[in-house]
């Protein structure tokens, strides 16, 4: 055997849907059938979906797991490996690979490394495990690893390929995306790479659960650390690379670090598991075309995420239509443009209601933009109700000045519209705030935040303008009108309102946001930077005196390193306030 045929079966599995997870599994390995691949490999935990959370309390959910596999093995030949990630029960519980050949289960890997930072909390669930594994066949040698695993450079792929020899590094992923992170992964894998002079096979999972998107892009490393395959992003995708088991044992002759290390690595052998499998390899095998799918550009990825993340959490939870406030603002109009990506633009309905602060601009844009994206529009004033409720609480509010309280009745009004056709018509309401809004508070509870589902939650304001021109740019034509991206922000809730009455201009909050929220920078080094302190301590005060907000929100997808929510814990009790005087 000169060269090693590997598929890797980026699918897109759904928590807890073992059933559905294994009918595609089993799809993808007829394909890799019809391809002759030596090796296939599907992603981390893709018979339970991930992250399976607490459904792993669940002694019947982790048996129906085990016996998915068992079927799964039952559909592998003689002329094939398969590597399928599921939950391994042995008095405790591990995040496992299974290697499938001719009907049965002939190895397990457990992962040594698990992640119990950001979003992860694999502590709480699995128990970790202690070797390494080499599967062994013909003169192939494989080791395989899962995700977070490889994030090491000394961890168990270092021992495979030192001391195991393994030509090919497997590592089945479920790792989730963020803007920036695939250019990091993709460094961080060519290094390994190439100080293992082994290739690398990154398969990742694709596909949106809750609040995280995975993004696919698995790939193929050659011993030189240079990419030689790459899946889509954002789409289920079948990725053949042959590997030259050959030209990497020459790499290792041309090379002496290696030989250094092993002598180094030597003592840790008793972590190694070598696994020799009967395997009868297919001689003539179709040609294939090694396939380099290139990145999308910066606001494009976001932009596909996003739409990929909205449409997975709606079709899997099994919404078919949504209805979104439209208000003639810049938030709105994306969040219907994604929402429309997402669905298509009969299952979207955008709703204007004009209340006595509304601007005539704010019912044009907001018709205009319904008119380009084709959707259902439909328009429901609020002034009479709006006058009701003021007659009502008049008794109680007298003379009191027109403040925040009227300004929310406004935007609760519209909350409670859209939740009523919510209810008459099953259409999920999306939410249109994005971060800089959640991060400051400026948005109101049970008003604008009445939702189901938060599209832009992770996307400052200063990216909701440039995904909008992607919008423009994309469809070659105004879907968004221009005036939309013209006029100042404002939740038109009092005469002349605009947002910067309250918050710093956008590209300035943004930046101090970014820093104080992301970074956890304090007040007094983001202020050297080149900042106003009154400007930084306001927006400090505003992010702290808003947790309680938060965590009422809707969930939203995440795009950006921390999001609100897992990847970013303060408590709403809280004292220690930077921003103010002592
Ligand atoms: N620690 C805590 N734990 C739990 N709840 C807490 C709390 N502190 C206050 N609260 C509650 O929260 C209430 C205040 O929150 P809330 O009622 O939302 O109101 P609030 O934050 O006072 O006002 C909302 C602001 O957002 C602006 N806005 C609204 C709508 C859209 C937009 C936009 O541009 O998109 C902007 C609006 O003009 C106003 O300035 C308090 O009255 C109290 O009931
Ligand atoms: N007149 C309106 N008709 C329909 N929906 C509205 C109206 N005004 C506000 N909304 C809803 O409330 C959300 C909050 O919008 P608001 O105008 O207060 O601020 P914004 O954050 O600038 O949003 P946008 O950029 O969409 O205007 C809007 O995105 C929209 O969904
Ligand atoms: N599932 C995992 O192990 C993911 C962890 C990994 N560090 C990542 O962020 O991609």
């Amino acid at each position: 055997m000169n060269t090693l045929r590997v598929g890797l079966a980026q699918i897109n599995s759904t928590v807890g849907d073992i059933e559905g997870n294994v009918e595609k599994i089993l799809e993808k390995l007829e394909l890799a059938q019809q391809f002759s691949v030596d090796v296939v490999a599907f992603p981390e935990l893709v018979i339970t979906g991930y992250p399976p959370e607490d459904l792993l309390f669940k002694r019947h959910f982790i048996d129906q797991n085990k016996k998915a596999l068992e079927k799964i093995a039952k559909y592998v030949p003689k002329s094939m490996i398969a590597v399928v990630g599921f939950v391994d029960e042995n008095s405790d519980i591990f995040n496992a690979a299974a290697v499938l050949n001719n009907g049965s289960i002939v190895a397990v890997y457990r992962k040594n490394y698990l992640p119990n930072y950001g979003v992860f909390d694999e502590f709480r669930y699995f128990q970790h495990g202690d070797k390494a594994l080499v599967i062994s066949f013909c003169n192939a040698r494989i080791g395989v690893t899962i995700c977070e695993d490889i994030w090491y450079p000394g961890g168990p792929a270092r021992i495979e390929a030192l001391l195991g020899d393994a030509h090919l590094l497997l590592n089945i992923s479920s790792s989730p995306y963020h803007s920036g992170k695939l250019s990091w992964k993709e460094r961080m894998l060519a290094v390994r790479a190439n100080d293992n002079l082994a290739a690398i096979a990154y398969v990742n999972l694709v596909g949106g659960q809750d609040e995280l998107i995975f993004d696919g892009a698995s790939l193929i490393v050659n011993e030189q650390g240079e990419i030689i395959s790459r899946a889509k992003q954002f789409e289920e995708d079948f990725l053949i690379g042959d590997i030259d088991l050959v030209g990497i044992e020459r790499s290792r002759l041309h090379d002496p670090r290696r030989r250094q290390d092993k002598r180094v690595w030597s003592q840790e052998i008793a972590k190694l598991n070598i696994v020799n499998i009967p395997f009868e390899p297919i001689e003539n095998k179709p040609d294939i075309k090694s396939r380099i799918e290139n990145p999308l550009p910066r606001v494009a990825e976001v932009y596909h995420a996003l739409v990929l993340g909205t449409r997975d959490y709606l079709k899997k939870n099994g919404i078919k239509n949504v209805v979104i406030g439209l208000s003639g603002g810049i938030d709105s109009a994306l969040t219907c443009c994604i929402a429309v990506d997402a669905l298509g633009p009969d299952h979207v309905t955008g709703v204007s209601m004009p209340g006595p602060y509304s601007s005539t601009h704010s019912l044009e844009d907001a018709e205009l933009l319904a008119k380009n994206l084709n959707i259902r529009y439909l328009v429901i004033p609020i002034n009479e109700i709006y006058e009701t409720f003021l007659k009502s609480l008049k008794p109680v509010f007298g003379d009191l000045p027109f403040d925040v309280a009227e300004e929310n009745i406004q935007a609760r009004i519209r909350g409670v519209i859209l939740m009523a056709l919510s209810n008459k018509f099953g259409w999920l309401v999306l939410t249109t705030g994005n971060k800089s809004e959640s991060s400051t508070g400026y948005c109101t509870l049970y008003g604008d935040t009445a939702g189901g589902f938060a599209v832009l939650k992770d996307v400052y304001k200063t990216l909701v303008y440039e995904l909008s021109e992607y919008v423009n740019q994309k469809a070659q034509k105004e879907i968004i009108p221009q005036r939309v991206f013209e006029k100042p922000p404002s939740a038109e809730l009092r005469f002349g309102q605009v947002d910067q009455d309250k918050l710093p201009p956008y590209p300035l909050l943004d930046s101090i946001l970014k820093a104080y929220v992301e970074d956890d920078r304090s007040v007094s080094e983001i202020v050297p930077a080149g900042y106003d302190e009154t400007t930084v301590r306001k927006v400090a005060w505003m992010v702290d005196s808003s947790e309680y907000k938060r965590r009422q929100l809707a969930p939203g997808p995440k795009i950006t390193y921390r999001a609100f929510g897992k990847d970013r814990r303060l408590p709403i009790t809280n004292q220690f306030r930077e921003w103010e005087d002592k």
